[in-house]
């Protein structure tokens, strides 16, 4: 136990208000981690709940051969099933993958108080906010997590207000990646079988972006920790790069039911050069259900820190939605209501992760499932 605080307020403090993070703590000496980050049990990841999975990466160069249809069929059929696959040849340069991770130690390298200066309500932009665990002032237990969050508004305000560690990388992957997100769109809309998705309206289903890195730190306790709790993204589609560590896990709904202790876990294994793509909440309320936003969360290691770099691509929040009119006439049943996606944000973030119960806020209440 750090002995240094003397209570659970001085911790909290000193983690949150002050903008140490958990890197602050782990570097102020720690062998055991204090009782704030310990998970109820249900919350902790067992090994045994878990299963190894390849699931082989969908090829994004084969979208301009003969195999086209086949690879349609695969990210349609993923986003119905797990809605979580990797892609490999995406536009996204393997070299900017290496620096985004050099990036992202760098940043989180520096010292607490050149972090701090991001914190939420002490930045010098909105759109840029440094912070650790998600809403830790709902939270009972606090997740072993870091993050610099940089919502991208203009190039100008990217490059005069980032931060200088890593302004430059993280453009670069939002620009890059821009196009590969647009394409997926475009086709997991049109295997809905909508017409009505014109291009203007998908470039407001994206139309914010948010680059984020996550830092882990090596944690004493893995077993009683969470680097993340279980959750769904509450965008459209997140892109994500994970480091090598590994630790990112898929809830898998299918196969909850079949006694042994209730719920399974796939591990998202880290791939070289390739990413990951998830479903987020908004997608599946586009898609009246059918495309699913999938519940994940991250365990932490006793050896070495990990990053991961998402980028959350989320609707204008001025922009309505609800399930796309063509898939409700079709399905015969509207399994979400409307509302203004300022409002789904608010409530997503003010709330600590509680699984897809994000999902709540738009859901019918005869579809309670
Ligand atoms: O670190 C990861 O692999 C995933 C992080 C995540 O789920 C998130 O930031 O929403
Ligand atoms: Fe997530």
């Amino acid at each position: 136990m750090a002995s240094h605080f003397d209570n659970e307020n001085s911790l909290f403090d000193f983690v949150v208000r002050e903008g140490n993070g958990v890197k602050g703590l782990v570097d102020s000496g720690l062998s055991m981690v204090p009782d704030r980050y310990i998970q109820p049990i249900q919350e902790r990841i067992h090994k045994q709940n878990t299963i190894s999975h390849k699931l082989q990466p969908i090829d994004l160069s084969k979208l301009d051969g003969p195999n086209h249809d086949q690879v349609v069929e695969d990210i349609a059929a993923a986003a119905e099933t797990l809605g979580f696959f990797q892609v490999i040849n995406h536009g996204v340069p393997v070299e900017l993958l290496e620096s985004l991770k050099d990036a992202a130690h760098r940043f989180f390298g520096r010292s607490p108080a050149e972090k701090a200066v991001y914190r939420n309500g002490v930045s010098p932009n909105p759109h840029v906010k440094y912070g650790t665990s998600f809403v830790p002032d709902k939270e009972k237990a606090l997740e072993w997590k870091d993050y610099i969050s940089m919502a991208y508004t203009s190039d100008t305000d990217a490059l005069d207000y980032w931060p200088k560690d890593c302004k430059e990388a993280a453009l670069e992957y939002l620009k890059t990646s821009s196009k590969m997100v647009r394409r997926l769109m475009e086709i997991l809309m049109s295997k809905l079988g909508e017409t009505v998705v014109d291009d203007s309206r998908i470039d407001a289903l994206i139309g914010l972006k948010m680059v984020n890195m996550n830092f882990y730190p090596a944690c004493p306790n893995p077993e009683l920790t969470v680097g993340v709790g279980r959750h769904s993204d509450m965008g459209t589609l997140t892109v994500l790069l994970q480091d090598g560590i590994g630790g990112l896990y898929v809830k898998v709904e299918d196969l909850e039911d079949d006694g042994k202790n209730g719920e399974y876990w796939i591990e998202i294994p880290p791939v070289p050069g390739a990413l990951v793509i998830n479903v987020g909440d908004t997608l599946q309320i586009l898609s009246n259900g059918r495309y699913k936003s999938a519940e994940h969360r991250v365990r932490t290691t006793r050896s070495e820190s990990r990053v991961s770099i998402p980028i959350f691509t989320t609707p204008k929040a001025s922009e309505i939605i609800g399930p796309l009119r063509g898939v409700v006439e079709k399905d015969g049943v509207a399994r979400y209501r409307e509302f203004v996606f300022q409002d789904y944000m608010n409530n997503f973030f003010g709330n600590a992760h509680q699984g897809k119960k994000s999902l709540d806020f738009a859901r019918f209440h005869q579809f309670a499932a």
